[in-house]
């Protein structure tokens, strides 16, 4: 037998016997451990664990399910990240990906439509009022908050698509946009409009999943640059594989190509002025180590000071997706009337918007009485992905 595939078979089965000890880790309440891979994160979650333990009284050890879910579940997928470390060399390899890539595939025809509507959307536009442009913006935030239902971590991995246009059923959704804070964005947006050509108007995405929902992301970039409300668009996305579907630069690059190599041709044109886009700076690709750490966002001052310092650098960032939200708020069992900005605490680099759908028992910023008079309506509102919130915070 060939001796790479020999080595490539072992490092396999060396991975998986990692990840059956890890699953019994999980499901026996093990205390926590620390990483023991040499990655430039390791040293970050070795402190995060002592952290974890000052917290706790009397020697106690933080186990799986006597710590916060936010810290477990994400050190969840850094241990899975740790198998694969310490097998090599097979180390590089995205467990998730194949999963990424059929939720792709799955989603096409939903995509499609979303890019013919965008290249109609160019062919019109020159004679838009702004109460059009208006609307076709508030159209696209919307549809990247739908984009939002399609993770595959709330499905374990199964498909979890979307298979029809969701453009059609925007009106219909309406009624479950629990905070809609889209004509705040707005505003800021319109500025870069109506100011002069020397305006700049930086718009920053924290992505969230691969497959539609980025896929929606693009959609709304392309046309912030189009409708002339932005002047430059920066993504940012994960150092490697994390929470299933969260967009690696791998699959960024991936999804970009596909999109061009594909035989449509509206959505071969968007994939071609993606591509365009990016060699000529007007979108640019970021990644740090920081969002694949547990951290809640009001340390990332302390803990990622030039992630912040970038990010002041933005008129507008908008917060894709619930990891994000959850990070944001600090997963906290806030009132549901907490306003946003008091839940980020210290956490104002820039004028922000989460863009979320909800699937984490975690909301602030509602009117009096709406969140009880959902609980009492429907126990699952907060984590069946039904309702979403486009929900912005000023620098205060
Ligand atoms: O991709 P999103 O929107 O961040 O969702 C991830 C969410 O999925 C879950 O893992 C399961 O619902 C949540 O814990 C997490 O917040
Ligand atoms: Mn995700």
């Amino acid at each position: 037998m060939c001796v790479f595939f020999q080595e490539g078979i072992e490092a396999e089965k060396k991975a998986i016997s990692f990840f059956s000890k890890l699953r019994n880790e999980l499901q026996t309440d093990k205390p926590i451990l620390a990483l023991s891979d040499q990655q430039p994160d390791t040293q970050i979650w070795n402190q995060y664990l002592d952290y974890q333990k000052t917290l706790l009284s009397n020697g106690e050890e933080p186990s799986w399910f006597r710590s916060p879910w936010l810290y477990v579940e994400c050190y969840m997928y850094r241990r899975i990240q740790e198998g694969m470390c310490l097998s090599p060399p097979i180390s590089g390899f995205d467990v998730f990906e194949d999963v990424k890539k059929e939720s792709f595939f799955q989603s096409q025809p939903a995509m499609l439509s979303l890019c013919a509507h965008l290249q109609e959307l160019k062919g019109k536009m020159s004679g838009f009022s702004n109460t059009e442009v208006r609307e076709e913006i508030h159209k696209l935030l919307q549809v990247s908050l739908w984009g939002n239902k399609c993770d595959l971590s709330i499905s374990g991995g199964q498909d979890n698509s979307q298979k029809t246009s969701v453009l059609s059923s925007l009106e219909d959704f309406k009624a479950f946009i629990l905070v809609d804070d889209m004509d705040s964005l707005w505003n800021i947006l319109l500025r870069n409009r109506d100011g002069n050509n020397e305006s700049r108007t930086r718009v920053d995405i924290v992505l969230d999943n691969a497959g539609f929902e980025l896929v929606t992301d693009f959609i709304l970039a392309d046309a912030m640059l189009s409708l002339n409300l932005a002047t430059e668009v920066h993504f940012h996305g994960k150092v490697g594989p994390w929470y299933v579907s969260d967009t690696t630069k791998h699959d960024y690059d991936w999804t970009i190509q596909k999109c061009l190599a594909t035989n449509n041709k509206w959505m071969s044109k968007c994939g071609q002025t993606w591509k365009e886009n990016l060699k000529k700076g007007r979108w640019v690709y970021h990644q740090h180590l920081f969002w694949t750490l547990p951290h809640e966002y009001c340390t990332m001052a302390e803990v990622a000071p030039d992630l912040y310092t970038e990010l002041q650098k933005s008129d507008l960032v908008l917060f894709k997706g619930d990891l994000n939200y959850r990070k944001l708020t600090g997963d906290r069992k806030w009132d549901y009337t907490v306003p946003f900005s008091e839940a980020l605490r210290s956490f104002h680099p820039a004028p922000l918007c989460s863009i979320r759908t909800l699937k984490a028992d975690v909301q602030v910023g509602l009117q009096e009485g709406v969140g009880e008079r959902l609980s009492a309506a429907e126990t699952d509102w907060m984590i069946s992905g039904k309702y979403g919130v486009i929900q912005f915070s000023p620098v205060v």
